[in-house]
Order: structure tokens, then C-alpha cells, then sequence
């Protein structure tokens, strides 16, 4: 057992670096890596597997120790108003730099919240795919961290009462550049790798793709767990809402913009510009790919048309601009793809809820820590920027507690980048107004506004270098392209070209103006963080400080340095510098006694009694008389005016600690109320399933009595057979006959909507179900039709474990599973997605037929109790036999015994799913142009070979 070390260092006695080092450091060796510095939690990131993020280990949380789920677990209850304040919105806001654990953070935080407020609605798991989906398209391996968020992301979570009821997204900043260009060490995006890695023959000839090493884009070699993890990410997609058109769209854009990169240019003897011949077949490949003429793209490839006074003049491009312009389309197209994945996403996981209702919420800010790299360009200006704006936020949150010290905190670089007309922001909007305005012009001007500034600082050099003193230092910004990205317009040739595109989703895309969740222009991410602001300062704040313990992403290692920089970088110095001022040092009474007055005493006991600190008594007046000469007495008066104001700074630490410390015990007290509350719950779910099974039992007494009842009924069922339109809702007769034979009292009215919801869903499946649940003419074995909870459980009541059947809800557009558990039968429901995709209840996994979700669950369990489907229930019961006589549809199930049946499809299936799928919109010029390329490589083989031979 290691030393018992603080678990807040707002309780230290001294709060300095060192000593928050210290402990930090102490409680990192004893695998503790989260820590409150009051409000703040910082979180050093342990590079290995913890088990604190267990199921059981979050439930056991009981005494509220630094943990990230405590910090959801006090936004989602303040959000409720279960905690000191009343219900308000919340705000969790984690910062650190790259590798720090911000995503991590944020993944754990959203878990944990969907666990406190699980309703077992689909949406919470849909909530937990976006993840897995941003991470795919904005992120990339970087030397820093393998996983590196290459965006900035603010979710929303919308709830009503405690239960969520959708999300929304907003993302800052996507690192577009990275598409076209990765330094060494570096990758381009995710979803490039885990595309070509896992994608099937069949598809990649679909899409118009070959191995990986033929990109430029996207040069690498296949790792196996990308193909896991294309898998992921296309079922990610499923389980959010896309339509399989749409996935197909979009990886076909994402194939054309690698075809993109491999077009090459060639000077001609004219001034034009050809393409390569190497390369004419990617050309025509990218065509087909974005859905576009091969001349238009050709066009806007090679030449630039502006129009001037009316007339359209062509500039033809040299090569540079010629691959520039190849670039800027990959760069835009990319962007312009992420943005729609993010509005597509926030479409998908809207509130569905009437305008009127209220609803709270709880944020979360994951953004790029502050950066100062070797050569800091216009990214980083805008990443620092947001930063500043965020521990802005955060000092004014900290100084407001300490009213004290507000004045100090007004934002000077507010002035600096924020003012208009002549701040550095408006200039730059300014100057990229100018068309044949510069990078130095830009800076010119700067130098000229601000060389007095107090946090700028002029560079005297050729390239246009400025420095700007940010809160966590300074940094020196190269501004060479700064104009450029400020314009970030794309040409008017390129936007026409896609808007023309034949895909809907590109020409969607380029047709709209830049949405607000499209990849930001600065002036945008002005606007945007503006509004972010906005929202954060009205709701209830959480911080998460991400620490990187060392360079190496190596466990159980902590570089002193490092950790220094970053909570410098982070702020948390500067809290500690304010908290400090204000009322840092927390001595426990007796040491202030004797630290701050010593031999004064005497004197210090008459100011104690002014302040009303009373229990304290004095020492020894006796010190105080053998000290007590004239020229001390000066001395001592102002030793006194120092002590008069510590103690009047203590005395406001003891009112804040006293506050937090009530404050503290509220939470305590309230979770102690919460699981007591659930206990009783608990306790009161318990018994309603022992009555529930009471009943159970009592029923089933009753339809034994009633089975030759039954009996009398099934020349009916014959009769009403031959009248309708057979299928297995046919059996769900018994349940109609149910309720004369239950002989109880049944409200007319119920009947009425009872039964209208019944035809409804045989009219959904025999619309849109039959069709995909059939094969060789008939429904498979486990497949039983409308049929009741109970019958279903009479069906199983004999059968082995791991027996199942489906069958169709009795109220509901969609299907349940009923298992032979170990104690009991389980009943799960299926839902069915609006893209129709099927999933069950609570599991991460979207099917394409019941037929694969059976099969898939053969293999991995169902939770929570991973139960495997062992063995399909036949459809046996007499009314099936009867069905066989009447129905063809049925017969081929109904032969075979169950147990002969495989729960699977084979060829059959394959079959059927490429004569249903969506396939790119130009798929024959995209295979065209694949044979094209495919030749002139094979004719380059041949060269090469008999150039070797000779
Ligand atoms: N709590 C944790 N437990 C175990 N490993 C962690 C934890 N947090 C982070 N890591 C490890 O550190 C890596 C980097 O973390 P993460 O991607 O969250 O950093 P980040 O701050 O989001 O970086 P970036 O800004 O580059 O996106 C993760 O891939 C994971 O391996």
C-alpha cells in the first residue's frame, strides 16, 4: 500500500507547483490518475489498461473519488437539479494537448452518462456509435498520438426529465490539409486504411478501387485490425441511420478522391496542360467516381474562368497550379463529406419531441489543447485562439469566486485578435478581401496597430513572422498562406463541377453554402466559438485538465518537465496563481497560529477577536512584553498590517472551504438519497416480478383448463384461413380467440385500437417484411408469426437452452426474440431502423435481415446475459400443420424439422443482396475507366520487364 496521498489538492495546506507535482507524481505511480484541484479534475493519462472503468468498479463509486465518471455522474444530476442547485444545463470542458486523453475522456464520459439515464432505448446506443464513426473520418495516426483527433467537437446531449432524447454535434477546425499531405511519421485519415483494408473484392471493384501502395493519398500497408475496423464503422452507419445509397455515395467519393491524387500533369508543346497518360485512366476513373463529365473535371483541373464585365476568361494553370487545383478538390471534397457525415448524424439523433417541450443539456468540449510547434502557422493561430477564449471562460469562472480578483482577469487578447475594426481577425478578414494583397502586407499592417500592444510582439525578419504572448506563453506564427486559408473559398469552376455531379450528395453539398456544421472558415469558427461561449457561460461548468505523463506513450513513466509544461498549457498554474491570491493557503488554524504570528501573539488575539475567529486562545503574553521596544514597535506594526491581511484572506478561504465543504457533503448526502431511492425501486421490481410470475402461473393454469376449449375453436381458425391472405400472422388467430376464452371483461374501446394496431403491423409486414424474410418460398424455422408472449413461452417451456423463436410484436412495427433462458424465458425486442437495418434492443449491432441477426448471435452473445441462440424452434403446434395444408408459402419451412434447418442463407442470400444493392451512380464508367487503368499498368509491366531483359 502506497502513501495515502490528497485526493483534492485544493485542501493542501500550500498550494505551488511543487507541491502539486508532488502529488500528482505519487498518486500516478499508485495507478491513481485522477486528482480534483477543487472543481478541476486533471486526468494523467496511464498509457494501459485500468481497471477502474469496469462495470462493477463505476457501480462501487460511492464515496465520489476523482474519477471521470464522478464528473458525469455531478453534470447529469446537476442538470437534474438533485444537487445544491436547481435543474440548469451543463458544460464539461476537456482540454490537454495531443495524446493527452481528451478523446478518451470524452468516450467515458458519454458511457457513463448514457448508463445514468439508461431508458433501454436505441438511442443511447446510437448516441455511442458516433464515436467510433467521427473517429474514422476525423482521425489520423500523427507522431504525437496514433488516434489524434484532427478535429475540435462540442456534443450535445438533449434530454427531457432524465431520460436523453437526442444529440447534436458541432465541429471545429477539421485539419482538411492532411488529405493531400502527412508528414513523416503521419497517416492520412482512418477511414482511407480501414476502407481499402476492409472492403470485399466485390465492392472494390463496385467503388472503383485497387491495392492501397497504388495511392498517393493514402500510401501504406494493410494492417489487419482495419479490416475490423471498417466492419465497425460501416455498422456505426447502420446503427446511426444512414441508407445503404448514401453509405454507397460516400465511399465512392472517398475513392474518387483518391483516384484524384494519382492524376499527374504534363506540360505540352502549346502553353496547355495535359494529363499524363499514365494517369488518363484515374482521371476518367475520378469522373466517374464524383460523378462528373471527364472534360468538366479535365477543365477545372487546367484552367481557372473568372468573368469579367460579363465575358468568361480563361487562365490556363502551369503544373503547380495544375496540382494545386487537384489538391484543393480532394481537400474541399473531404471537408465537405465530413461536414455532411456531422448534419447527417445530427439529423438522425434529433430530439423527436414536440417543438414546446423543454429540453436540458449537457455538453461536451473536446478541442486541441494549446500548441506552439517549431513553425506555428494559421491552424494553430485558430486553435490558439479558441484556447484563449476558453481559459478566458475558465478565469472568469475561478475569479468570479475570488470577486476579489476579477479586474485582473479582463481578457487582453479580446482587444488584441476580437475588436473591430483593428483587430488582428478583422485585418486578416481585410486583406483577404484584397486580391493582390500579401502575407507581408498582412503582417505590415499588424506591425503598424500593435507594436505597442502588450501582447504582441513584432518580428523583424523576411518571412512574415509575428508573436503573439498568450496566457501559456509566447508563440511565433510564420504567416505565410494566412490569406489564403482565410479566403477558403473554393472556385466558382469547382463549385459548378459539383454541383453538376450526378451523385445527389455531392451536388447537395457544394450547392448549399458552408452549414453550420460544415467544416469552418475562420470567420466561421469566430462565429462559432462565439456562440459556444455563449452557451457555456450560461450553463453549469465541469472541468477535465488531460495530463500526458511522457513523449513515449510508455506506461508507469512521468517526465517532471513535460507534466509542468502542460499544466502551465493547460491553465492550471494560472488557477493556482488565482486561488493563491485569493485563498490558497489552507492552514489548518493551529499552523497559522504559529506560522503567521509566532511571537506576536498577543497582538494577533486582539485582531482574531475583531474578525470574530473565536475558540482560539492566546499562548503566551509574556513573549510579547520582553520584545516590547520602541524601535520594534514600527517593525511590528507592520508585521501587523501583513498578518491583518492574511488572516483577513483566511478568513475568506475558511467561508469558500465552508462552502465547498457543505457543498460536498450535499452531494453526499443526495447520492446517499438516490441510492437509497433506487434500493426501494429495486426492492419494488423485485416484487412486482414475483407477482408478474405469480400471474404468469395462474394463467397458465387457466388455458390447461381451457385446452379442450381449444380444440372446439379450430374449425374456426380453418374457416377464417381459406377467407384471408395466408402468412404466419395466420396464427395469431389464437390470440383473437383469446378473448372470449379468457372470459374476462374487455373494454370495447381497447379492442378496437388493440386490433387496429394489429392490422397496421400486418400491413407493415406483409409490405415490407415478406419479401426479405422468405426464402426458397417459405419463412424460416424460428420464424412463428403474430404469435403471444405466452404462446411463445409454451412453445419454449420443454425446449433446451439456448432454443429461440422470432416473432412479430403484437403492437409495434417490429419483431421480439423469445429465448429458453437457464431460470425463465427472455423476451428481446428487435427493432427495426428507419434505414432497415434490424438491432436488438441495447446491442451495438445493426443487421441487413433477421437472417443475419440470428446468425450473428449464434456466434456472440446477447446482453447482458450473452446468451447464444442455440437452437431454432420449429414450427410444430398443430395450427402450423394446419397452415401447411392451405399455405405454400409456409410448406418449405414447415417440412423441414428444425433441427435439419441451417440458420443460415449461403449463395441463396448473396444472390439476393447483389440484385438489391445500391451501386455508385456512373458504376459503368467507373469499371470502364478500372480496366483502362488496369491495362496501361499491365502494358508498364511489360515495358519495364523487356527494358530488364535487354
Ligand atoms: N484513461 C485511459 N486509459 C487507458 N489509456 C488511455 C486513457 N486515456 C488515453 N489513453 C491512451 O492514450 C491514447 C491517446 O488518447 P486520446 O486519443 O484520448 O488523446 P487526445 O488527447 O484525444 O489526443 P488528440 O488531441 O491527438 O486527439 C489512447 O489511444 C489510449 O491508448
Amino acid at each position: 500500500m502506497g502513501e495515502k496521498l490528497p485526493e483534492d489538492l485544493a485542501s493542501l495546506s500550500e498550494l505551488d507547483e511543487k507541491s502539486l507535482l508532488e502529488v500528482l507524481t505519487g498518486r500516478f505511480t499508485q495507478n491513481l490518475i485522477y486528482t480534483y484541484i477543487g472543481d478541476i479534475l486533471v486526468a494523467i493519462n496511464p498509457f494501459k489498461y485500468l481497471s477502474i472503468y469496469e462495470k462493477e468498479v463505476s457501480v462501487s463509486l460511492k464515496s465520489l473519488p476523482p474519477h471521470i465518471f464522478a464528473v458525469a455522474d455531478r453534470a447529469y444530476q446537476s442538470m437534474l437539479g438533485r444537487l445544491a442547485t436547481g435543474p440548469k444545463n451543463q458544460c464539461i470542458v476537456i482540454s490537454g494537448e495531443s495524446g493527452a486523453g481528451k478523446t478518451e475522456s470524452t468516450k467515458l464520459l458519454l458511457r457513463h452518462i448514457m448508463e445514468l439515464c439508461k431508458a433501454n432505448s436505441q438511442l443511447e446506443q446510437q448516441i455511442l456509435q458516433v464515436n467510433p464513426l467521427l473517429e474514422a473520418f476525423g482521425n489520423a495516426q500523427t507522431v504525437m498520438n496514433d488516434n489524434s483527433s484532427r478535429f475540435g467537437k462540442y456534443i450535445q446531449l438533449r434530454f427531457q426529465n432524465s431520460s436523453v432524447k437526442g444529440a447534436k454535434i458541432n465541429e471545429y477546425l477539421l485539419e482538411k490539409s492532411r488529405v493531400v499531405h502527412q508528414d513523416e511519421g503521419e497517416q492520412n485519415f482512418h477511414i482511407f486504411y480501414f476502407m481499402l483494408a476492409g472492403i470485399s473484392t466485390e465492392d472494390k471493384e463496385i467503388y472503383g478501387l485497387l491495392d492501397p501502395t497504388r495511392y498517393r493519398f493514402g500510401k501504406e500497408d494493410v494492417v489487419h485490425a482495419w479490416r475490423l475496423k471498417y466492419a465497425e464503422v460501416c455498422n456505426a452507419m447502420d446503427m446511426v441511420g444512414f441508407e445503404e445509397q448514401e453509405k454507397v455515395d460516400m465511399m465512392t467519393i472517398l475513392a474518387g478522391i483518391l483516384s484524384l491524387g494519382n492524376i499527374a500533369f504534363e506540360t505540352t508543346d502549346s502553353d496547355a496542360l495535359k494529363v499524363s497518360e499514365a494517369s488518363r485512366g484515374w482521371l476518367k476513373a475520378t469522373a466517374g467516381q464524383f460523378g462528373v463529365q471527364e472534360e468538366d473535371l479535365l477543365k477545372s483541373l487546367t484552367c481557372t474562368t473568372s468573368v469579367t464585365r460579363g465575358e468568361a476568361i480563361q487562365r490556363l494553370h502551369n503544373q503547380q497550379q495544375a496540382e494545386d487545383a487537384r489538391d484543393s478538390i480532394a481537400k474541399v471534397a473531404y471537408g465537405r463529406v465530413f461536414g455532411w457525415i456531422v448534419s447527417k448524424i445530427n439529423e438522425l439523433l434529433a430530439p423527436k419531441v414536440d417543438c414546446d417541450v423543454e429540453l436540458s443539456e449537457i455538453g461536451i468540449l473536446d478541442i486541441f489543447g494549446f500548441e506552439n510547434f517549431a513553425v506555428n502557422r494559421f491552424e494553430q493561430l485558430c486553435i490558439n485562439l479558441a484556447n484563449e477564449q476558453l481559459q478566458y471562460f475558465f478565469n472568469h469562472l475561478v475569479s468570479m469566486e475570488n470577486s476579489f480578483t476579477h479586474a485582473r482577469f479582463v481578457p487582453l487578447f479580446q482587444d488584441l485578435f476580437l475588436t473591430k475594426p483593428i483587430g488582428i481577425l478583422s485585418l486578416l478578414d481585410e486583406q483577404s478581401a484584397f486580391p493582390q494583397a500579401t502575407d507581408r502586407d498582412f503582417v505590415d499592417k499588424l506591425n503598424s496597430k500593435f507594436k505597442t500592444a502588450p501582447n504582441f510582439e513584432v518580428v523583424r525578419n523576411h518571412t512574415p513572422l509575428f508573436t503573439i504572448v498568450h496566457y501559456a506563453g509566447k508563440v511565433q506564427y510564420n504567416a505565410s498562406g494566412f490569406l489564403e486559408k482565410n479566403r477558403d473559398t473554393i472556385p466558382a469552376n469547382i463549385r459548378e463541377l459539383f454541383i453538376n455531379s450526378v451523385t445527389p450528395l455531392l451536388s447537395v453539398l457544394f450547392a448549399a453554402t458552408i452549414s453550420r456544421t460544415g467544416t469552418l472558415m475562420p470567420r466561421k469558427a469566430k462565429h462559432s466559438l462565439a456562440v459556444l461561449m455563449e452557451k457555456m457561460f450560461a450553463a453549469g461548468p465541469h472541468f477535465v485538465r488531460c495530463i500526458k505523463p511522457n513523449r513515449s506513450k510508455q506506461p508507469d513513466q512521468l517526465d517532471s518537465k513535460l507534466v509542468m509544461d502542460q499544466l502551465r498549457y493547460n491553465g492550471l498554474m494560472e488557477t493556482i496563481r488565482i486561488r493563491r491570491d485569493g485563498f490558497s493557503w489552507r492552514p489548518k488554524f493551529r499552523e497559522f497560529v504559529e506560522r503567521s504570528f509566532g511571537l506576536f501573539s498577543f497582538s494577533c488575539m486582539s485582531i482574531l477577536n475583531s474578525t470574530q475567529l473565536s475558540g482560539w486562545k492566546c499562548g503566551s503574553s509574556r513573549l510579547f512584553f520582553k520584545y516590547w521596544h520602541q524601535e520594534e514597535l514600527s517593525r511590528l506594526l507592520e508585521r501587523l498590517g501583513r498578518a491583518a491581511l492574511v488572516i483577513q484572506k483566511n478568513y475568506r478561504a475558511r467561508v469558500c472551504r465552508r462552502r465547498y465543504l457543505s457543498l460536498l457533503e450535499e452531494i453526499r448526502r443526495q447520492r446517499q438519497a438516490q441510492r437509497e431511492r433506487e434500493e426501494r425501486e429495486e426492492e419494488e421490481r423485485r416484487r412486482q416480478q414475483l407477482e408478474d410470475e405469480r400471474k404468469r402461473r395462474l394463467e397458465l393454469e387457466q388455458e390447461n383448463r381451457r385446452k379442450n376449449l381449444i380444440a372446439l375453436t379450430l374449425s374456426l381458425i380453418r374457416f377464417l384461413f381459406f377467407c384471408g391472405q395466408a402468412t404466419p400472422f395466420d396464427n395469431e388467430l389464437n390470440v383473437h380467440l383469446d378473448a372470449p376464452l379468457m372470459l374476462q371483461p374487455i373494454d370495447e374501446e381497447r379492442m378496437k385500437e388493440k386490433h387496429l394496431k394489429k392490422t397496421n403491423t400486418i400491413r407493415w409486414f406483409k409490405e415490407t417484411q415478406v419479401r426479405k424474410l422468405t426464402r426458397d418460398g417459405g419463412f424460416p424455422c424460428w420464424f412463428h408469426g403474430m404469435i403471444t408472449r405466452r404462446q411463445a413461452e409454451d412453445l419454449l417451456i420443454d425446449k433446451p437452452l439456448g432454443c429461440f423463436l422470432l416473432r412479430v410484436g403484437q403492437s409495434r412495427e417490429g419483431y421480439t426474440l423469445t429465448y429458453r433462458g437457464a431460470d425463465r424465458c427472455r423476451h428481446y425486442m428487435v427493432e427495426m431502423q428507419s434505414n432497415g437495418k434490424y438491432v436488438i434492443l441495447g446491442e451495438d449491432r445493426a443487421h441487413s435481415s433477421l437472417t443475419d441477426l440470428v446468425q450473428y448471435h449464434t456466434q456472440v452473445g446477447i446482453k447482458p446475459f450473452m446468451e447464444l441462440l442455440a437452437l431454432p424452434c420449429g414450427q410444430v403446434r398443430p395450427d402450423y400443420e394446419e397452415l401447411k395444408d392451405f399455405t405454400s408459402s409456409l410448406s418449405s419451412a414447415v417440412e423441414r424439422p428444425a433441427e435439419d434447418q441451417d440458420m443460415d442463407t449461403g449463395s441463396h442470400k448473396v444472390h439476393l443482396e447483389m440484385q438489391s444493392r445500391p451501386f455508385p451512380r456512373l458504376y459503368p464508367s467507373i469499371r470502364l475507366a478500372m480496366r483502362e487503368i488496369q491495362q496501361i499498368q499491365q502494358v508498364q509491366t511489360h515495358t519495364h520487364r523487356d527494358t530488364d531483359i535487354s
